[in-house]
């Protein structure tokens, strides 16, 4: 994999309001290059939506997002995945009836590949192969490439997501709820997975996950939402020693 341009991502009282409800609200954010910064929160905290408001997919009331010195705020997704944001869902995005292969080698040729800083537009065939069956290789689906995506038990449809991810070669990278319906057996490896691609890609991840544990031990920094608001940004253990978050996560387990 080829080092990656670091850059912070950035918010300023980045807001959604829908109907008069604070979905998202002020939330002022830093992320310096490379950081792993898990974000947890209850039920209904506004997490996925913040992640929605750094891709674009959902418009902000209010505030400013900035991918290192560019403000993105009014860009459309796809030219925020260009600058180097990529993304993983709640729920699988996956193009069932094709190929392992195929659906990799899809993101990896509309999303382009990232080199020595510079993105290009991949044209060559040979050259999106490549970086499909490296990108399957790093999430240990080498074997499976000519397996329909359909095919393949729901934890390596995350690993597979997760490749889709690398193809991208982004400096960005943020998962929503990688462990979401994982098998409990699966949890482990699908977490060393993610540490791993971390690590190599020297990429900027932020994961927002309900596994509590899993972010605990994944993250440089936790981020906790609640209701809307960011309630605490601080190093894991003194996330779960700070008695805001604990009222917080009342009836939940912390
Ligand atoms: N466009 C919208 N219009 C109205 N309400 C919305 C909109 N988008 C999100 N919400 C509401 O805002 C709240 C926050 O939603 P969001 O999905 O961001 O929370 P979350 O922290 O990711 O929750 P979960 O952990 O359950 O996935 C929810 O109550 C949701 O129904």
């Amino acid at each position: 994999m080829t080092p990656r341009e670091p850059s912070v991502l950035r918010t300023e009282g980045l807001t959604f309001r829908a109907g008069g409800a604070k979905i998202v609200e002020d939330v002022s954010l830093t992320v310096p290059p490379g950081e792993f910064l898990g974000i947890i929160g209850p039920n209904g905290a506004g997490k996925t939506t913040l992640l929605n408001l750094l891709t674009g997919t959902v418009r902000t009331t209010a505030g400013t997002v900035w991918l290192g010195d560019t403000d993105v705020t009014r860009m459309a997704p796809h030219r925020r995945a260009r600058l180097g944001l990529a993304r993983t869902f709640q729920t699988s995005y996956l193009l069932l009836g094709l190929t392992v292969l195929e659906n990799v080698r899809l993101m990896a040729q509309t999303r382009g590949v990232r080199r020595m800083g510079l993105l290009r537009t991949l044209t060559s065939t040979d050259e999106t192969l490549d970086a499909a069956h490296a990108a399957l290789e790093r999430v240990g689906l080498g074997g499976a490439a000519t397996l329909q995506a359909g095919a393949l038990s729901h934890g390596d449809r995350r690993k597979l997501e997760l490749a889709i991810v690398v193809a991208a070669e982004a400096p960005f990278v943020l998962l929503d709820e990688p462990m979401a319906g994982v098998n409990s057996e699966d949890v482990h490896d699908l977490t060393e997975l993610i540490r791993r691609l971390h690590v190599d890609t020297g990429a900027t991840f932020l994961m927002v996950e309900h596994h509590l544990d899993v972010v605990l031990g994944l993250a440089d920094r936790v981020a906790v939402m609640h209701k809307g608001e960011l309630l605490a940004v601080d190093l894991p253990d003194r996330v779960t020693a700070d008695e805001r978050v604990q009222t917080a996560y009342v009836g939940e387990l912390l």
